[in-house]
C-alpha cells in the first residue's frame, strides 16, 4: 500500500491524498461503506461501484463466525467471494467482540467470548485475529485492540491502552503477507495523556497507517473533536490516519478539518433502513405520514439515480408495505449523499474553500455551528 499527501489545506489539518492498493487507487478523504459480513446491506457491487465506492469494510469477527474464514480462503479469498473488485478494509474484531459477543474473559493472551449468532465460545487472540485478516485477504487489516467502553476510570483505560500496545506488538510481529498493510489503532478514551502515551507507543511499533479507535462510542461530540485536536497531531503526517466508526455529515467534516484521511460508519446504511434519508436540508423520515402524497424527490438537490426516479410518496409506500425496493432505494440514496460529500471535500481542500464549504453545508443542513 502506498500513501501520498497531494495537498496540504492551508487553513485546517486537512489533506489531499491518494491511498493506492492491489485493487485501485482511492482518493482521500474517503468514506467507507461499511459490509460486515461480505455485503454493504441491499447494495449488489455494481451499485457501490457507480455510486463511486472506491473501499468498503468487512468485519473479522461476524465472518470468522460465519461462513467462517476458511470457506472465504478457499473461496479464493473475501474479494473474489462477494465479487467486489475495489479495495477492502477488514476490523480485527477486538470492537465487535466487546460490542456484540457476549463477552466472556479478556486476558492477556486474548479474548474468550460467546458467538451472538449459536452460543459457541470461541476464542481470539492478536495472533488469531492476524491469520483471519490474513485469510480473508483485506488489502488493509486492523490490529486486534481493546475498544474501551465509554465512559471508564483512568485506571481501566491505563491497563487497556497498555494491554491494546502490546496486543499491536504481537499482531506486527505475526503480520507475515506484506501485500496486506496492516494498521495500528490509538486508543485512550478521553484522557489526554492516555491518548498521548498510546499515540507515541503504537506510532512507535511503525504500521502502514494509523487509526483513532474508542471515539463515538456515546461521548459528546466536542469532547471527540478535543481528543482528535491532541492526538492527530501526534501521527506520522505521510500515513493515513483513520477515524474508525464515524461518519455523520458534521462529524466527516470536523475530522477531515483535524487531519483524517478515512472514516467508516454504519449510519448512512442503518437509518436508511429504518426510513431516514439525508437531505442538504437535514435528515428527513420518508416514512411519515406526511410524505404519504409527497410527489417529490427525497432530495430536490440530489443528482442520484434514486432521486431522479423515484418519490417520497412512493419510496413511503415501499417502506410501509415491506417491499425490500424502499430500504435498497434509501440506502443507495444515503450511500450517494455520503460519498457526494466527500467528493465535494476534496475538491475544497484542491481551491482551499474548505472551510467555507462547511460553513454552508452546516447552515443549510441544519447544524447549530459551535
Ligand atoms: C459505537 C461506534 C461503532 C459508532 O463507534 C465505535 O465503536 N468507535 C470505535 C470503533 C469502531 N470500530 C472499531 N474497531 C476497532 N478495532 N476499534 C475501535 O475502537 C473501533
Ligand atoms: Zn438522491
Amino acid at each position: 500500500m502506498k500513501f501520498e499527501v497531494i495537498k496540504f489545506s492551508e487553513k485546517t489539518r486537512a489533506r489531499r491524498g491518494k491511498i493506492f492498493t492491489f485493487h485501485g487507487e482511492i482518493d482521500t478523504p474517503v468514506f467507507m461503506p461499511v459490509g460486515t459480513q461480505a455485503s454493504v446491506k441491499t447494495m449488489a457491487p455494481h451499485e457501490l461501484e457507480e455510486l463511486g465506492a472506491k473501499i468498503i469494510l468487512g468485519n473479522t469477527y461476524h465472518l470468522y463466525l460465519r461462513p467462517g474464514h476458511k470457506l472465504i480462503e478457499e473461496a479464493g479469498g473475501l474479494h473474489k467471494f462477494m465479487n467486489w473488485r475495489g479495495s477492502i478494509l477488514t476490523d480485527s474484531g477486538g470492537y465487535q467482540v466487546f460490542s456484540l459477543g457476549e463477552l466472556r474473559e479478556i486476558r492477556e493472551e486474548g479474548v474468550t467470548f460467546r458467538s451472538h449468532i449459536d452460543g459457541s465460545i470461541h476464542f481470539i487472540s492478536p495472533e488469531i485475529s492476524i491469520e483471519i485478516q490474513n485469510s480473508l485477504g483485506a488489502d488493509i487489516i486492523m490490529c486486534f485492540d481493546e475498544c474501551i467502553p465509554y465512559p471508564s476510570t483512568y485506571e481501566y483505560v491505563k491497563n487497556s491502552v497498555e494491554r491494546t500496545t502490546r496486543w499491536a506488538q504481537r499482531c506486527k510481529k505475526h503480520h507475515k503477507k506484506s501485500e496486506q498493510a496492516l494498521f495500528g489503532i490509538v486508543q485512550g478514551g478521553l484522557f489526554e495523556e492516555l491518548r498521548k502515551k498510546s499515540a507515541k507507543d503504537i506510532t512507535d511499533l511503525d504500521f502502514e497507517g494509523y487509526a483513532v479507535g474508542g471515539l463515538s462510542v456515546g461521548e459528546p461530540k466536542q469532547e471527540m473533536y478535543k481528543v482528535l485536536d491532541y492526538t492527530v497531531p501526534l501521527l506520522p503526517e505521510n500515513k493515513p490516519r483513520y477515524l474508525m466508526g464515524v461518519g455523520s455529515p458534521d462529524a466527516l467534516f470536523e475530522g477531515v478539518i483535524r487531519g483524517i484521511d478515512m472514516f467508516d460508519c454504519v449510519l448512512p446504511t442503518r437509518i436508511a433502513r429504518h426510513g431516514t434519508v439525508f437531505t442538504k436540508k437535514g435528515k428527513l423520515v420518508v416514512r411519515n405520514a406526511k410524505y404519504a402524497k409527497d410527489f417529490s424527490p427525497l432530495d430536490p438537490e440530489c443528482d442520484c439515480y434514486v432521486c431522479k426516479n423515484f418519490s417520497r410518496a412512493y419510496i413511503r409506500h415501499l417502506l410501509n408495505a415491506g417491499e425490500i425496493l424502499g430500504l435498497r432505494l434509501t440506502t443507495y440514496h444515503n450511500l450517494h449523499f455520503l460519498l457526494k460529500i466527500m467528493e465535494e471535500i476534496r475538491k475544497a481542500i484542491e481551491g482551499d474553500y474548505l472551510l467555507e464549504l462547511k460553513e454552508e453545508f452546516f447552515k443549510k443542513f441544519g447544524y447549530e455551528d459551535e
